[in-house]
């Protein structure tokens, strides 16, 4: 078996070796969807993994904009569409000075075995820019965002690709893209997810992703008849996902210690309370300020600069921040430090190394491809919503989340349990978002 996924492994390096994160994410998968292939004949010698590594389409494109000192400035805007089987393609658009075509393929390649996972009929995608947001005008923020759109809007559609936000897109940036979409089709489309609740957007979107990945450490900890109340929890991140990860921790009797973003983290013994968690969301989401600025307000906090949370004390760990914070010497502390369950908010926020760790010491690990499939599942509904032309409360949103992210652990229980019952849950939900896939793409031929 090893020859096998090392000949595949070759094969795709050969193609995309200029591309590490894509790699990464391909080779987690292949290692354990490769020997279900092989056991499987209705799959064998039909090439479907390699043709799932390679995106049906990837559109690079300038975007020109103008910043507040009358300056011209030019950035790289992409969409990969990477898997439309089961559904048009469905995923967010990242914008850090980061983004490059290797990041964005790992992030459509893992899209796709979660869309899958979510039991909604989207296919996946991913896109986005090299633009920095930070320190920018809310007006060169718009102008971006406006120019950017002028391109994407001949690449989308309600029924052909409907993009979200991610890392560096949040509802202000939705509302300037779909302004300017709105403006170009002269339609009002569910053409975007994670739209304001006045123009199409649905109660509960903001909070799924985190919410969903505390839902799914539920679910993994109801298996040791075990759950949330008293246990410390680390968080990494303070965006989006960190924020309603740590309000649903909160809610359900958690104690959180940390939060982070790139310049370091804070320690806060006694806990981050709902109060504190309020600071903390008017800090980054009104004021866009620095995540050290708590310890000014809470000074029994500390701040740790240039480092990330992982070698703080605690029970379950929920990486909410991006890709490669937890690496295998982070684990190793983790684990010596008695933590006993890790989910993750973020996207592949794991090194393979690290989750290799994790699966030697058996403890609780969830691959984000599961446990963060509950903001893509949610905007799924929103969708729905869209195409019902009507508005679910807060509470039915609320459910369906709830039960989607027991569906997706059940998936992961169904494919990943192994003879001891530790549950596996990388290859429980990499075969399980594969087979549906894979099934369509059989369905539909060489296509
Ligand atoms: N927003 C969503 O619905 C979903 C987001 N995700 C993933 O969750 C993660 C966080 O996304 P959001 O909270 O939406 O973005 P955000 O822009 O709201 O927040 C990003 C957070 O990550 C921190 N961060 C970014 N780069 C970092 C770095 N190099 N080192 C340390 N911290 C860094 C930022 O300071 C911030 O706290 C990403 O991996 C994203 O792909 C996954 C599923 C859905
Ligand atoms: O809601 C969406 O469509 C995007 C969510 C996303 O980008 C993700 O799951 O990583």
């Amino acid at each position: 078996m090893k020859e096998i996924i090392a000949e595949f492994l070759d094969m795709v390096k050969e193609r995309n070796g200029h591309e590490p994160e894509f790699l990464q994410a391909v080779e987690e998968v292949a290692e354990t969807v490769l020997p279900y292939i092989v056991q499987n004949d209705i799959y064998y010698g039909k090439n479907v993994l390699l043709r799932m590594v390679e995106p049906e389409r990837l559109v690079s494109f300038r975007v020109c904009w103008v910043d507040d000192n009358g300056e011209i400035q030019v950035n790289r805007g992409y969409r990969i569409q990477m898997n439309s089987a089961i559904g048009p393609y469905k995923g967010g658009l990242r914008f850090h000075p980061t983004v490059n075509a290797s990041i964005l393929k790992f992030l459509a390649f893992e899209q796709v075995f979660k869309n899958s996972l979510t039991t909604l009929p989207m296919g996946g995608g991913k896109g986005g820019s090299d633009f920095d947001p930070k320190g920018k005008s809310d007006n060169e923020i718009m102008r971006f965002c406006h120019a950017f759109m002028s391109e994407l809007f001949r690449h989308i559609g309600p029924n052909t690709d409907i993009p979200a936000g991610d890392i560096g897109v949040g509802q202000r940036e939705i509302g300037f893209l779909f302004g300017k979409y709105r403006k170009l089709r002269n339609e009002f489309t569910g053409v975007l997810t994670g739209k304001g609740l006045t123009w199409g957007g649905s109660l509960i979107r903001p909070e799924a992703t985190g919410y969903g990945t505390v839902y799914f450490a539920e679910n993994m900890l109801r298996t040791k008849n075990d759950n949330f109340e008293g246990k410390t929890v680390v968080i990494s991140g303070s965006g989006n996902v960190a924020q309603y990860a740590a309000e649903k921790c909160i809610v359900i009797g958690a104690k959180v210690v940390t939060l982070s973003d790139s310049s370091g983290y804070i320690y806060d013994k006694d806990g981050i309370d709902a109060d504190k968690l309020k600071f903390v969301m008017h800090l980054k989401n009104v004021k866009r300020g620095r995540i050290k600025e708590y310890v000014k307000e809470y000074p029994e906090a500390k701040f740790v600069k240039g480092k990330t949370p992982w070698s703080e004390k605690c029970d379950i760990a929920l990486p909410c921040a991006t890709q490669n914070e937890l690496d295998i010497e982070d684990a190793k502390t983790l684990l010596a430090n008695g933590c006993m369950c890790v989910s993750e908010g973020a996207n592949m926020p794991s090194t393979n190394a690290a989750i290799k760790e994790f699966h030697k010491a058996r403890i609780l690990f969830a691959p984000g491809k599961a446990s963060n499939a509950g903001g893509v599942a949610t905007s799924g509904l929103e969708m729905t919503q869209n195409s019902l032309r009507y508005k679910w409360t807060r509470e039915e949103v609320d459910k369906k989340l709830r039960e989607i992210m027991q569906d997706i652990h059940n998936s992961c229980t169904e494919y990943g349990q192994e003879e001891d019952g530790y549950i596996d849950y990388v290859k429980g939900a990499n075969i399980a978002g594969f087979v549906k896939v894979a099934d369509a793409m059989l369905a539909q031929g060489v296509v």
